[in-house]
């Protein structure tokens, strides 16, 4: 027999995907048990504990969905991944890393511990709340809501849908009860590293973690990843090539917080979590996949989103390493 070309193994595997995906969906629902709707951010206990959504895109555009992919959910952290693109683009990678680090943690990602253990006092990584509200202070525009607007503008290009938008009820209950983050905030506005004042930052901040998405609205956004930068529907250049290189490392030594560590030996993709609940994760050259299922684990990350994304990268053989 004849070897398959390229355009027949990613047929057939698109194929097998779709076959089987609402199989693997159905027996990881079960993981949604062992999880908590995150209740910390008043607004996101509203959520449903027993979604489970996926939407994956392939480089050709063909997706395919299962589960509760239509239901909205608020970025969260999955924002920090897009921010710190718009940061460097705005700023350069020098002025950037000047005031974050590029090292994970081993902690959670509101901890403030390892704050004060280095000088100067710079958080060490964009992906832990330290490092994006750092972050938020750095893209471009004269005032907050000149930078949220940016920040919209973007995430809506990278999406490819214009009616992405801020869910001002999680973004108001999320500012009126966050007194960690205020706190972290202004240690850092003391050490010299915030140049804004702190409720700046904090508008900028909270409005991003508050935008609004669906499985597909994500898997869009990690495709422009997965395919180094480019529109995947135009070819378009949207963010540099070591910009997004830069991100994805990311995503695999940070992006699932103190977890980034087992979900490399487990799933193999770089990914970030959010904890509304939407996991954005992609298959380099192949596939941009966004994952909802708001019940936690015990380190902030969906637990049978997790589980879902083991299942997929062993049966798909889709680890990198
Ligand atoms: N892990 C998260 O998704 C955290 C984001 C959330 N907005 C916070 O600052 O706590």
């Amino acid at each position: 027999m004849n070897a398959m070309s390229n355009a027949e193994v990613i047929d057939h595997e698109f194929n097998r995907l779709r076959e089987k995906l609402p199989l693997w969906l159905q027996e990881n629902r079960r993981f949604c048990r062992d999880g908590k709707v995150a209740s910390y951010i008043p607004e996101l206990s509203k959520a449903s504990g027993n979604h489970l959504g996926i939407h994956i895109i392939d480089a050709s555009g063909r997706s395919l969905s299962a589960g509760d992919c239509g239901v909205a959910f608020t970025m969260q952290s999955i924002s920090k991944v897009f921010t710190l693109l718009l940061a460097l683009m705005d700023r350069g990678e020098e002025a950037v890393f000047d005031k974050v680090g590029m090292e994970p943690t081993g902690d959670q990602f509101n901890s403030m511990l390892k704050l004060e253990l280095v000088q100067p006092s710079i958080p060490f990584n964009p992906m832990i709340n330290a490092g994006a509200i750092v972050i938020s202070s750095l893209i471009n525009g004269s005032g907050p809501a000149e930078k949220s607007e940016r920040t919209l503008q973007f995430f809506r290009l990278l999406a490819g849908n214009n009616k992405l938008d801020f869910d001002n009820d999680v973004y108001r209950t999320e500012s009126a009860s966050a007194d960690l983050n205020r706190s972290m905030a202004y240690f850092l506005k003391d050490k010299g590293v915030l140049a804004c004042p702190v409720d700046e930052v904090l508008e900028v901040y909270f409005k991003h973690c508050s935008i609004n998405a669906t499985c597909s609205d994500l898997a869009r956004m990690a495709l422009v990843l997965a395919s180094g930068g480019r529109d995947p529907v135009t070819g378009a250049a949207l963010i540099p090539r070591r910009y997004v290189q830069i991100a994805k490392t990311f995503m695999i030594t940070c992006g699932m917080y103190n977890a980034s560590g087992q979900f490399a030996i487990q799933v193999g993709l770089p990914a970030k979590s959010g904890v509304a609940g939407g996991i954005l994760t992609l298959v380099p050259g192949k596939y941009g996949i966004g994952v909802f299922g708001p019940a936690l684990n015990p380190k902030g990350n969906s637990s049978a989103g997790v589980r879902l994304l083991e299942t997929l990268s062993k049966e798909m053989n889709w680890s990198l390493f």
